[in-house]
C-alpha cells in the first residue's frame, strides 16, 4: 500500500534537463508523489520547469512541484540524479562503438563528485536513484561518495521494458503480458535473458516454434531494436527522455510507497564486486533483495564478462 502521508512522499530531481523534466512530468501525471523538488546548477532552468508545471497543479492536486537547492531536499525519501552530459553531447551515439555510454563516465564522475556529497549532507536518509549515464559505474561512484548502500541504479529497467515491448508487438500480445529481462549493464554488454522469457508461462522460444518463426532472426531483430532504441530516439529528438522519465517516476513511487515491487535495477553486488542490474525487490530502503533469474550458460557468461568490464572500468575512479 502506498503511504501517501507525510514527508516521506517527497522526491528530489537533481539535473533538470531533458530527462529530469520528463521524470518530473511523469511523477506529476502519476500523482503518487506528494512533492517534487527540482535542483539544477542552472537554477533559472529549474525554476522555469517548476513554474511551467506549477500552473498545471490544479489538474494533479496531490503534487506540488517547485525548484530548490540541496537544503530543500532535507526530508526527501529519495533523490534521482540525472545531471550530467548526455549521449549526444558526449559523443556516444555511434552504433558500432563498443564503449557506448561508458564514454560519458569521465565527465559524469566529476558531476557526481560535485553533487553526491552535497546531497548526502542535506538528505542523509534519502535513497539515491542514478539515471545519469553510464548508470552502473556511476552508482558505484555514488555509493563510494555517499558511504551508504541505498543506491538504486535505474539500470536495465528501461531496456527490459523495451525488450518486452518489441517481443509483444511482434507476437501480438500486450507488453505487460511478456515476462522478460535484460540484465547486467544499461549499455553495450547488456544480456538479454531469452532462456527465461515467457508469455503466460510459455517460453517465448516455444511460442515462436509453434508459429514457425525462426528464433535466430527474431532474436537478432529484437536485440538490435532494443540496443539502439536510445540512438534512434536521439536521432529524432536529440535526447532519449520520456521512457526513462516514466521509469524513474515508477521507481520513485515504489520506493516512497515501500511497494516491494520487482523489476531489474542495479545495486552493488558483492558477488561481482560492482553494480550490476538484476531483477530486484525494491522498497523504501532501495534494493531489498536481488533475485537470480534462470540463465543459460551463455547468458551467465555474458553477465560475468560484462560485470568484469564494469568493475575494471570503474575501479580507477574508486581508488582516487
Ligand atoms: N538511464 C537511462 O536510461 C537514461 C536515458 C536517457 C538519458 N540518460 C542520461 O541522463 C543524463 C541527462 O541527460 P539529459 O538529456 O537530461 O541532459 P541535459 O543536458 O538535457 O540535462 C542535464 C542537466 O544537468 C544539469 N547539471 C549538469 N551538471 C550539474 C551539476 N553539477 N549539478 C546540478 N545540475 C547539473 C545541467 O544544468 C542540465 O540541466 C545523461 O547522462 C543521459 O545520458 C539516461
Amino acid at each position: 500500500m502506498l503511504a501517501m502521508e507525510g514527508k516521506a512522499m517527497k522526491m528530489g530531481i537533481i539535473g533538470v534537463g531533458s530527462v529530469g523534466s520528463a521524470i518530473a512530468m511523469a511523477a506529476a501525471s502519476r500523482a503518487r508523489v506528494r512533492e517534487v523538488v527540482l535542483v539544477d546548477r542552472n537554477r533559472a532552468r529549474a525554476k522555469a520547469v517548476a513554474t511551467d508545471m506549477h500552473y498545471g497543479e490544479a489538474l494533479s492536486p496531490l503534487v506540488t512541484i517547485r525548484d530548490g537547492d540541496y537544503v530543500d531536499l532535507a526530508d526527501a525519501g529519495l533523490a534521482v540524479i540525472t545531471a550530467g552530459i548526455n549521449e549526444k553531447a558526449g559523443g556516444a551515439t555511434d552504433r558500432s562503438d563498443p564503449a557506448g555510454r561508458l564514454r560519458l563516465l569521465d565527465a559524469n564522475v566529476a558531476v557526481f563528485r560535485d553533487i553526491v556529497p552535497r546531497l548526502v549532507k542535506a538528505a542523509p536518509q534519502a535513497v539515491i536513484v542514478v539515471a545519469t549515464d553510464p548508470p552502473e559505474p556511476l552508482a558505484d561512484v555514488a555509493r563510494h561518495l555517499a558511504g551508504h548502500d541505498r543506491i538504486v541504479d535505474a539500470g536495465t529497467y528501461l531496456d527490459s521494458l523495451r525488450f518486452r515491448l518489441h517481443i509483444a508487438e511482434r507476437l501480438g500480445v500486450g507488453p505487460d503480458s511478456v515476462e522478460a529481462n535484460v540484465v547486467g549493464e544499461h549499455g553495450t554488454s547488456s544480456v538479454f535473458l531469452w532462456s527465461s522469457a515467457r508469455i503466460g508461462g510459455m517460453p517465448v522460444r516455444e511460442l515462436l516454434g509453434r508459429r514457425k518463426i525462426e528464433f535466430a532472426t527474431f532474436r537478432k531483430d529484437v536485440e538490435q531494436d532494443v540496443r539502439f532504441a536510445n540512438i534512434t530516439i536521439i536521432e529524432g529528438i536529440g535526447a532519449s527522455q520520456y521512457g526513462i522519465g516514466m521509469v524513474c517516476a515508477r521507481i520513485a513511487e515504489v520506493i516512497l510507497g515501500d511497494e516491494r515491487a520487482v523489476f531489474p535495477v542495479g545495486s552493488y553486488n558483492p558477488r561481482f564486486g560492482t553494480t550490476v542490474s538484476l531483477p530486484s525487490i525494491v522498497g523504501r530502503q532501495g534494493v531489498i533483495e536481488v533475485l537470480e533469474p534462470e540463465m543459460s550458460d551463455d547468458e551467465r557468461q555474458g553477465l560475468e564478462r560484462g560485470a568484469a568490464r564494469l568493475r575494471e572500468t570503474v575501479g580507477k575512479y574508486l581508488s582516487r
